[in-house]
């Protein structure tokens, strides 16, 4: 399969550089890690990782119609990129339909004025120009690639504001328009629109290819996601699993209840196969190096943002396995629940096998001290906050979030994308279906992913606060209130459980509970 990313990369060496550079470091460490790893592993981990499913109850993938996405799931496309960055219309209405003339004459005009530029070199400067054709034809002739170049459209080419090795990424990123999708398609411009790195070949191909084929052994055992949203049993239209990465992490799930999602108890508990031990000290230095980077040279005064882990403290202690049989397989708009994780995590995504479309899109703003505004408001928080964005604004507030635009990019095969720390309290990710899909020579139409977690010591499933139904609560961030936004909470997650029995109106369950969260500036929880 042709590396996306890699073919993309004419305009940055950098890049290429880097790459080359990774895979040696790479394969230098796997093979160290190797050496120490496989003999401890391959005699314990492999023997004992089905013990804990047999104390699992795994359910079996119904042969269910997948249930659509969420309901605030916004109109979609699932075209594909076409240039470096492109910003494409989702709601089939024009980019520049607020202005009088249609985009087709704009671009005609431009055309007309830059003859040797593809229609999709024009579009993006237009986008780039507000749809002034004035200042698009300007910034062409400013920006002029050398006449040789004609077939590749990229804003770097043209853009002075295109990403660079010296630019400097925003914070807070800008906003990206309602409806619209800004499609990514190399590496470097990732940065530059959504809280995330992405390394597009990282571990070496060899690797990454036993890799896969363990987890497409493990496929068999995976289950999908039950719960209740909006009074209906919803199950998910993917499958999945989740792994820990030692005995002693697996040994919280026998206790009380274990690692819940959605108020349910994870139905399929796994121990890390061979590969995935022996690739964590890379999965770790790489997510660590890459928090440094982003802590020095994006968030304010060079500091890591507050209730971060400190400097270099990530490490793997479990995951979620995923896998997406076929193209119309997804998982809708969601963020990752905070439970374990604590406040701003930092998640670690590994593809494998069939490139399928990622897609971020912030919900809420970064918030950077949630507690400096409303330190001494000790009223309850505010309504139960859902996964949803169709909450009523609080008026009292004065404020709305104003919604916002998406990021497209695709996810290769060995791709590593790192969700930093404000990926999931103010953005939202999804993976769409898709109209068609590249075959993999190994995993046919499927895709693997696994998202690396770093689950935290003082947040294990018998730690956390109980509701007055006796269930283990979810950690939430408020999202909708102004004037408590980015604040924690504990809450009761019963009425987000999967229910045989019909439900009648006003059963939903759930006893409302819900209690702030405080935790010190690394994130560590403050018991009250
Ligand atoms: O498959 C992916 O890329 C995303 C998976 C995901 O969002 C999750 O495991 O929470
Ligand atoms: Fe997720």
């Amino acid at each position: 399969m042709t590396n996306h990313y890699l073919a993309t990369t004419r305009d940055s060496p950098a890049i290429l550089h880097d790459i080359i550079h990774n895979t040696i470091r790479n394969t230098v460490l796997v093979w160290l890690s190797n050496i120490a790893c496989t003999t401890v592993i391959m005699s314990n981990a492999q023997r004992k990782r089905d013990f804990f499913a047999a104390f699992a109850k795994p359910k079996p993938a119904p042969a269910k119609k997948p249930k659509p996405d969420t309901p605030d799931d916004i109109p979609t496309s699932t075209t594909p990129p076409t240039a470096n960055t492109t910003v494409q219309d989702d709601a089939s209405t024009d980019i520049l339909d607020t202005d009088e003339e249609s985009t087709d004459f704009k671009l005609a005009l431009l055309s007309s004025l830059q003859p040797s530029l593809p229609a999709d070199a024009l579009l993006e400067l237009l986008l780039a120009c507000d749809g002034s054709v004035p200042a698009a034809a300007a910034l062409a002739a400013k920006r002029r690639p050398p006449s040789s170049i004609t077939t590749q459209s990229s804003l770097s080419t043209f853009l002075p504001t295109a990403p660079s090795a010296s630019r400097k990424i925003p914070f807070p990123l800008p906003p990206i328009p309602k409806f619209k999708t800004l499609h990514l398609t190399t590496p470097s411009q990732v940065p530059f629109h959504a809280p995330a790195t992405l390394h597009p070949s990282f571990l070496p191909a060899a690797t990454a290819t036993s890799l896969l084929s363990e987890c497409l052994a493990e496929v068999p055992a995976f289950g999908r996601y039950e719960f209740r949203l909006f009074d209906r049993n919803v199950s998910s239209p993917h499958t999945a699993a989740f792994y820990v990465a030692d005995e002693s992490m697996a040994s919280h799930h026998t206790r009380q209840g274990g690692y819940l999602y959605n108020g349910t108890a994870l139905a399929t508990v796994r121990l890390f196969t061979p590969t995935m031990t022996s690739i964590t000290p890379l999965v770790e230095k790489f997510v660590n190096d890459a928090v440094d980077e982003r802590i020095a040279t994006v968030y304010p005064d060079g500091k890591k943002l507050k209730h971060m882990l400190p400097a270099g403290k990530w490490r793997v202690t479990s995951a979620f396995m995923n896998c997406y049989d076929g193209a119309k397989q997804s998982v809708g708009w969601h963020s990752d629940q905070l439970t374990y994780l604590g406040p701003r995590p930092v998640i670690a995504s590994l593809s494998l096998g069939v490139e399928r479309e990622f897609r971020l899109r912030r919900v809420a703003p970064v918030t950077l001290d949630p507690e400096a505004e409303s330190s001494h408001d000790t009223s309850p928080p505010p309504d139960k906050e859902t996964e949803t964005e169709t909450d009523p604004p609080d008026d009292s507030d004065d404020w709305k979030w104003q919604p916002e635009g998406q990021v497209s990019l695709h996810l290769p095969h060995n791709s590593l994308l790192i969700m930093h720390a404000e990926c999931q309290e103010s953005w939202k990710h999804s993976v769409h279906p898709a109209s068609t899909i590249a075959p993999h020579p190994l995993a046919d139409n499927k895709r693997i992913n696994i998202t690396f977690r770093c689950y935290r010591d003082a947040l294990t499933p018998e730690k956390i606060p109980r509701c007055k139904c006796g269930v283990a609560c979810v950690l939430k961030t408020v999202q909708r209130v102004k004037s408590k936004m980015g604040r924690y909470f504990w809450g009761c997650q019963v009425g987000n459980q999967w229910r045989d029995e019909e439900v009648k109106d006003g059963e939903e369950g759930g006893c409302g509970f819900l209690l702030w969260a405080r935790f010190d500036e690394d994130g560590e929880p403050i018991w009250e």
